[in-house]
C-alpha cells in the first residue's frame, strides 16, 4: 500500500473541505489516516483461503458446524465508510474435513477488509468454505448496519440489511436450509 500517496491525498481532502491540515489537531491526521487504512483495507493483499487449515476427523463428523454471531467491520465501497454486523457461518463437512472455528471468523474478517459491498463479502465467504473444504453444502447470512444510510443520506438509523449465500445441498435441500436458518435466529 502507498502510504506516502495516502498521507498527500488526505492533505488535499482537508484543504478541500476549507481545513487548515497543518494545524495542531490536524498535523498527524495523514499519516494516522494512512496507517489505519494499512490496517482496515488489509485484506486486499490476502487471500481468504489461506486462513482456512483443513483437518481430517476419523469419526468423520457430517453434521451442521454453525459459528454465528461473529461481529465484523468493512466499509462500503460507494462511500468508504463502514458497515458492520454479524456474520453466521455454516457447512456440512463431507469426508471428515474440517477447519478450525476460529478459522471461519478469520475468513469473515479478512474478505471485510476492503472495500465492500455486503453481498460481495456474504458471497466471498461461502465460495472460500466451498472451494476449501469441498462440504456438502455452505450457508453464510450476515446482518449489517450502513453507516452511509444511517448517518448520511435516507438516515435510517436502526435499519438492518440482511444478505445470504447457500451453496451446495443448501440450495436445493429447504428443509436443511429451513433447520439452519432457525438455529441462526435461535
Ligand atoms: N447493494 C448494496 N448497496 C449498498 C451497499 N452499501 C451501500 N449501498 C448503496 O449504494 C447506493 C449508492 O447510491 P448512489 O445513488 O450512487 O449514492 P448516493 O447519492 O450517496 O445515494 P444515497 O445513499 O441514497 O444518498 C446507495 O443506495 C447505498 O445505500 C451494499 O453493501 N450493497
Ligand atoms: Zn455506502
Amino acid at each position: 500500500m502507498d502510504k506516502e500517496k495516502i498521507k498527500r491525498a488526505v492533505r488535499d481532502i482537508l484543504e478541500a473541505i476549507g481545513e487548515d491540515p497543518d494545524r495542531e489537531g490536524l498535523q498527524d491526521t495523514p499519516d494516522r489516516i494512512a496507517r489505519m487504512y494499512e490496517e482496515i483495507f488489509s485484506g486486499l493483499k490476502e487471500d481468504p483461503k489461506d486462513h482456512l487449515q483443513i483437518f481430517f476427523q476419523e469419526e468423520k463428523h457430517e453434521e451442521l458446524v454453525l459459528v454465528k454471531d461473529i461481529p465484523f467491520y468493512s466499509m462500503c465501497e460507494h462511500h468508504l465508510v463502514p458497515f458492520f454486523g454479524k456474520a453466521h457461518v455454516g457447512y456440512l463437512p463431507k469426508g471428515g474435513k474440517l477447519t478450525g472455528l476460529s478459522k471461519l471468523a478469520r475468513v469473515v474478517e479478512t474478505v471485510g477488509k476492503k472495500p465492500q459491498l455486503q453481498e460481495r463479502l456474504t458471497a466471498q465467504v461461502a465460495e472460500t468454505i466451498v472451494e476449501m473444504l469441498d462440504p456438502y453444502g455452505v450457508i453464510v447470512v450476515v446482518e449489517a448496519e450502513h453507516m452511509c444510510m444511517t448517518m448520511r443520506g435516507v438516515k435510517k438509523s436502526g435499519s438492518k440489511t440482511i444478505t445470504s449465500a447457500v451453496r451446495g445441498l443448501f440450495e436445493r435441500d429447504v428443509k436443511a436450509r429451513n433447520e439452519a436458518m432457525t438455529l441462526i435466529k435461535f
